[in-house]
């Protein structure tokens, strides 16, 4: 079995709480509360902007141009393409996405940012892939279940969302992080290959803690009026 099967196995109750998850199901059924879409949006635009300098970082750690350009490509794909299901999110909340950009960072998601920094900082490129697979891997899978399940059309309240995640594009992004990982694998030593396995199964459980945090919309315990900071 191929070591990013082997992970994909071991995280498998995970990625099954996740399909099970309210906000997931939800999706599904067309049926999210309007305060999980705006928590979401705020949460993850912040997330994505992140995930941008993490793919900076990557690009440092490589040695080769494809390994560069497939995550030179990514950035473009975060910063371009990830703003159609954002906006599919505030159409259903009623909202204007400029309204939801530069809130500050809750729990769950300054976490899941800072594990994949610390990764991308002080890792290998295997340890780097590793943190950030869960990200496209997850949702490439729920895409592609719902889109089996619920066959959505364009009437749909998340038709654009499902699609999106569920089509060729993240598809093709998953399989080619499967593709970087194993590579590495099989240059890495047991220890880099544990902790390649590690930051794998955290970053997929804070992928499960994200939809959560959205879902009741998690703030700090004590409010502060705070300014927000990347
Ligand atoms: C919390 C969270 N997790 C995953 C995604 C989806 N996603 C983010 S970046 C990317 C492409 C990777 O190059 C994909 C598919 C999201 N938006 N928010």
């Amino acid at each position: 079995m191929t070591f990013s099967k082997q992970l994909r196995q071991e995280a498998d109750p995970i990625f099954e709480a996740i399909f099970e998850h309210p906000f997931v199901k939800g999706i599904g059924e067309g049926n999210v509360p309007k305060e999980a879409l705006i928590h979401y949006v705020q949460q993850d635009y912040e997330y994505l902007t992140t995930f941008c300098r993490i793919y900076g970082l990557a690009v440092s750690k490589c040695t080769d141009r494809e390994d560069m350009t497939f995550f030179q490509e990514q950035i473009g794909f975060v910063l371009n393409a990830e703003i159609h299901p954002h906006n599919n999110f505030c159409k259903v909340a009623g909202v204007r996405y400029e309204d939801l950009q530069k809130a500050p960072l809750a729990p769950t998601a300054h976490h899941y940012t800072r594990h994949m920094m610390e990764a991308a900082t002080n890792g290998t490129l295997g340890e780097t892939l590793a943190a950030l697979a869960p990200c496209p891997w997850t949702y490439w899978e729920i895409g592609r279940k719902l889109i089996k399940e619920v066959k959505p059309t364009p009437t749909h309240p998340f038709y654009e969302w499902i699609t999106f995640y569920g089509d060729k594009e993240v598809s093709t992004i998953t399989q080619t992080f499967m593709d970087k990982i194993d590579a590495c694998a099989a240059k890495a030593s047991e220890y880099e290959k544990k902790r390649m396995r590690d930051h794998f199964i955290t970053s997929t459980q804070l992928e499960h803690q994200f939809w959560t945090m959205a879902y009741t919309q998690e703030t700090w315990p004590v409010p502060i009026k705070s300014i927000q900071v990347i």
